[in-house]
């Protein structure tokens, strides 16, 4: 495909999506129909709306709020020539219209303003801040507000956790080298490497067919690290979802049981074990009974903190969901509490950036359970590297 049939098919799909279809449903939609697309194709047409849907606001604010406007903005703010892409000839946009042009022109991004302690409307588009958000993440990132809502516009690295169960970090690292994909040891966790070159080989490569690996944020793997785990402790992930932070756990030798209330969303845990050589219990939803060393809740949360990531996620949210979204943390901490022997933890995990969702969780959790203290609250953005998470440990007080 020419740069400006990628073009045109990212303006069709950025259309649907904004009619209503989530983002990754329309890329498959059109990848099923698309034969003629090579790998490279479908990567730089997924780069296009993806990079698009971070930049949302500040690209709107040039081109307006549809395909082609987003299309054409995001030409213009990487510097690329609109005659280029928008030529008429077979595949490529349409020629921009006199009307869409000087809309363009006029909307010319200069950029926020630095470190304005309010931001204007057209500040926070320029930064892609949803606008009913901004005092919100102000309040709770002070001075990181603008660098961390900035970061939030780039595309995050891929991050492999170095699986402990198989080898080390070193030698995870050779294996990939061997296969052409380069990566480097990332600070943040002892087990993190980002890749910096060959990402699109990774998931096709022996390292990671044979369980030497794993796709893992750099965070979250520095979280996991985090918690007071020793050989054999018994570990309840009352909200496995696909079972990233179980497996870590289990590679630390933990004896792991994963529940979530959708049984669905723990199939993969069975064939990502396998391929780690771990063993991991699955309960059925509902179906948690008894106390352990350990339970971890890593709660439903807005995903404030991976943005760069499910850029979606940003422009969905809205304070009644952000409201339930509270009322649901407070539920699964509570359901996780009971499953802890006296003497034992409760860790708390969100990846988000928002107090309401975190510190006051936990605060609230605290008021209302006599007997419970916090030894470690731990909390990231994504200007460590990895997504924005938070962490807080707490103890249950020993019987008697
Ligand atoms: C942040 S995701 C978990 C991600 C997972 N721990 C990982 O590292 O891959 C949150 C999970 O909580 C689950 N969940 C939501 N409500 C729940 C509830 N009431 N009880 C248990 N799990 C729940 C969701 O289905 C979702 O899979």
């Amino acid at each position: 495909m020419t740069p400006a049939a990628r073009a045109q098919t990212a303006i069709e799909i950025l259309d649907r999506h904004l009619d209503g279809t989530p983002a990754e449903a329309a890329l498959t939609q059109w990848a099923r129909g698309a034969r003629f697309a090579g790998s490279g194709d479908r990567a730089a047409v997924r780069d296009l709306v993806y990079d698009a849907l971070r930049c949302r606001a500040s690209l709107a604010a040039r081109g307006g709020l549809t395909g082609r406007g987003l299309i054409a903005a995001q030409v213009l703010a990487a510097g690329g020539a609109l005659d280029a892409i928008f030529t008429g000839a077979r595949h490529a946009p349409a020629p921009l219209t006199p009307e869409e042009l000087a809309r363009l022109a006029a909307g010319a991004d200069d950029g926020p303003a630095a470190n304005a302690a309010e931001s204007s409307a057209e500040d926070l588009a320029a930064l892609d801040c949803p606008e009913w958000l901004a005092p919100l993440l102000r309040a709770d990132l002070g001075a990181d507000f603008e660098p961390v809502m900035r970061a939030q516009r780039q595309r995050a690295p891929l991050f492999l956790r170095a699986n402990l169960a198989r080898n080390d970090r070193a030698a995870a690292a050779a294996a990939l080298a061997a296969e052409g994909i380069e990566t480097t040891p990332h600070p943040l966790a002892p087990t993190a490497l980002e890749v910096t070159a060959g990402a699109r080989r990774v998931q096709g490569a022996r390292a990671y067919v044979e369980g030497l690996v794993e796709v893992q944020d750099a965070s979250s793997q520095a979280m996991v690290a985090a918690l007071p785990l020793a050989p054999g402790d018994r570990v309840l992930d009352y909200c496995a979802g696909g079972g990233g932070k179980a497996l870590a756990m289990a590679a630390r030798g933990a004896r792991v049981a994963a529940h979530d209330v959708e049984a669905a969303r723990m199939r993969d845990i069975a064939p990502r074990a396998a391929r780690a050589g771990v063993r991991i219990e699955k309960l059925a939803p509902g179906a948690v009974r008894g106390v352990w060393d350990l339970v971890l809740v890593d709660a439903p949360c807005s995903g404030s903190g991976t943005w760069r990531r499910t850029p979606e996620a940003k422009w969905r949210l809205d304070a009644a969901r952000l409201a339930a979204l509270n009322a649901l943390q407070d539920q699964v901490l509570a359901e996780g509490a009971a499953h802890v022997r006296p003497g034992g933890h409760l860790a708390y995990m969100t990846c988000s950036l928002l107090s309401c969702e975190n510190g006051a969780r936990v605060a609230a959790f605290l008021a209302a359970h006599p007997g419970w203290s916090l030894a470690v609250r731990q909390d990231l953005t994504p200007l460590s590297g990895g997504d924005g998470f938070h962490f807080s440990l707490l103890c249950r007080a020993a019987a008697g």
